[in-house]
């Protein structure tokens, strides 16, 4: 059972990238890094799902997979872009 949706999660990031506080939460300090640093996490979490998926477990895949959506989730809401712009691709 998912602890929440991909859309509940990108409803709370938008909210906590456009007013947290960066020093309590991740997304506000990540979004007040700015797009350079989120890329730069995202190929880290992409090379983490590779390794997990041909060397690690099942779990550890899933984990990795999740914060790698987490991390394209919060490069969605820094950038301004809506979970339709990327549906529309899809
Ligand atoms: N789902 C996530 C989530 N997944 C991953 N992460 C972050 O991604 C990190 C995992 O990346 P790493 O393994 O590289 O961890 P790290 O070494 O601490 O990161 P660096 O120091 O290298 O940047 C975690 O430590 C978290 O900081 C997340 N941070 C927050 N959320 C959710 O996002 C929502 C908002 O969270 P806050 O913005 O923190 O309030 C809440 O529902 C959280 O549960």
């Amino acid at each position: 059972m998912a602890n929440k949706t991909f859309e509940q999660l990108f409803a709370e990031l938008q909210h906590k990238a456009a007013t947290g506080d960066p020093s309590t939460s991740r997304t506000a300090e990540l979004a007040a890094q700015g797009v350079h640093a989120i890329g730069k996490k995202i190929v880290e979490e992409a090379a983490e799902v590779w390794m997990a998926a041909e060397h690690e477990g099942d779990e550890r895949t899933a984990e990795e997979i999740s914060q790698l959506l987490y991390h394209l989730q919060v490069l969605m809401a820094a950038k301004g872009l809506s979970l339709d712009d990327v549906y529309a691709h899809l």
